[in-house]
């Protein structure tokens, strides 16, 4: 079995490498990934020199590229995890989301009608939802939930999902797709809530909480992420939409108030600043379909999976702290540094 595995020096598809070798030492993966700002090589050194394991630096938008990989390995399923997926970033500039996350689908998927596939799998998000409010807490996403985007990211993975049901529809391609909440853990890049206020707060820098901190995030360790998508691939049904998430609501500025606990670090660096425009309000998946029909289920305990993320970053300090130090620096100092400070 080869499997292509776009996207594989980011956080999550890193994480899905990492669980296939494992998981599957019997595999051949293969990741293709153009290392952009997100993307880390050093991120794969533990799996660079195994036998069955190949990089290939290009991009999911360049089709000669992909067409040429297609014909050198001829894989069995792809796994799209390739995208642009910071929310704040696409407000700022939506064309290269339109870009990877269309396009880069596109041409992925032109590639598995060319060459035949047994499985395309694309990796979404929860956001081509919406928000729920959050005075109705009895409310889920669940697959049948309407797409209905408020950023451009997600607007354009809805694109993309819908594009992947109508090349499942028009051209028969065998496809899947997960649609999972915010995932936490180990390289996860440090833009995201998470590992930002980490880094932050390891560096007594304040911790820019936007607005009231309100806002409601539904929480999954990366490896459940990771353990659903192995499980789509080989026993998801063709042409269906799964859900992952972990029923693991969490108030932003709780979790701000955790990191600082277990770091010994003052409340007083949390600083409110403006708001994300269009910020959605709260996410919150049901899994009962991937639960009835594959039997997955979360396995780590957020008070678990924090900890262990936390000492993550603490262990892994040179990881981190090359990437907020380098050419990423000068863009926090744009999104954050200039952040007006504002009252909760
Ligand atoms: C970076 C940052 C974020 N926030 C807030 C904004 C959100 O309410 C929450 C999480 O933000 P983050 O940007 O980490 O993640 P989301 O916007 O929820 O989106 C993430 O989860 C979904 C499923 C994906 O699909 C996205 O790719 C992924 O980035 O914290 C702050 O208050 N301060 C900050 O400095």
């Amino acid at each position: 079995m080869t499997i292509i595995v776009t996207g594989g020096a980011g956080f999550i598809g890193s994480n899905f490498i990492f669980h296939m070798m494992e998981a599957h030492p019997d595999y051949r993966i293969v990741c293709l990934d153009c290392l952009t700002y997100a993307g880390n090589l050093s991120t794969l050194a533990p799996v660079m020199d195994k036998p069955n394991f190949r990089f290939v630096k290009e991009s999911i938008t360049d089709r000669d590229a992909v067409y040429k990989l297609f014909e050198e390995e001829h894989p069995d399923i792809v796994v799209n995890f390739a995208a642009e997926s910071h929310v704040d970033r696409s407000i700022e500039n939506p064309e290269v989301f339109l870009d990877t996350n269309i396009k880069g689908t596109a041409v992925l998927m032109d590639a598995c009608r060319k060459y035949g596939i047994q499985r395309y799998h694309q990796v979404s998000t929860d956001e081509v939802y919406g928000d729920l409010p959050l005075d109705r807490p009895d409310l889920f996403f669940t697959e049948e939930t309407p797409i209905h985007t408020s950023s451009p990211y997600s607007s354009s993975k809805a694109g993309a999902d819908l594009l992947v049901l109508a090349y499942h529809r028009t051209y028969g391609l065998p496809v899947t797709i997960s649609r999972c909440s915010n995932n936490y853990g180990p390289y996860h890049f440090p833009e995201k809530l998470i590992p930002l206020m980490i880094a932050n707060a390891l560096n007594d820098k304040p911790l820019p909480v936007y607005g009231k901190g309100e806002n409601v995030r539904d929480w999954l360790y990366v490896e459940d992420h990771c353990r659903a998508i192995d499980l789509i691939i080989h026993k998801g049904r063709v042409g269906e939409v799964y859900n992952v998430g972990g029923h693991n609501e969490m108030k932003n500025i709780d979790i701000v108030k955790l990191i600082c606990k277990e770091l010994g670090k003052p409340e007083s660096l949390i600083t409110h600043v403006a708001d994300r425009k269009g910020h959605d309000m709260r996410y919150a998946i049901d899994p009962t379909k991937i639960h009835n029909e594959l039997g997955w289920l979360p396995e780590t305990k957020f008070a678990d999976g924090i900890k262990k993320t936390i000492k993550w970053y603490l262990d892994n300090k040179e990881w981190w702290e090359t990437i907020i130090s380098g050419e990423y620096q000068n863009y926090y100092e744009k999104m954050y540094g200039n952040r007006e400070e504002v009252k909760a």
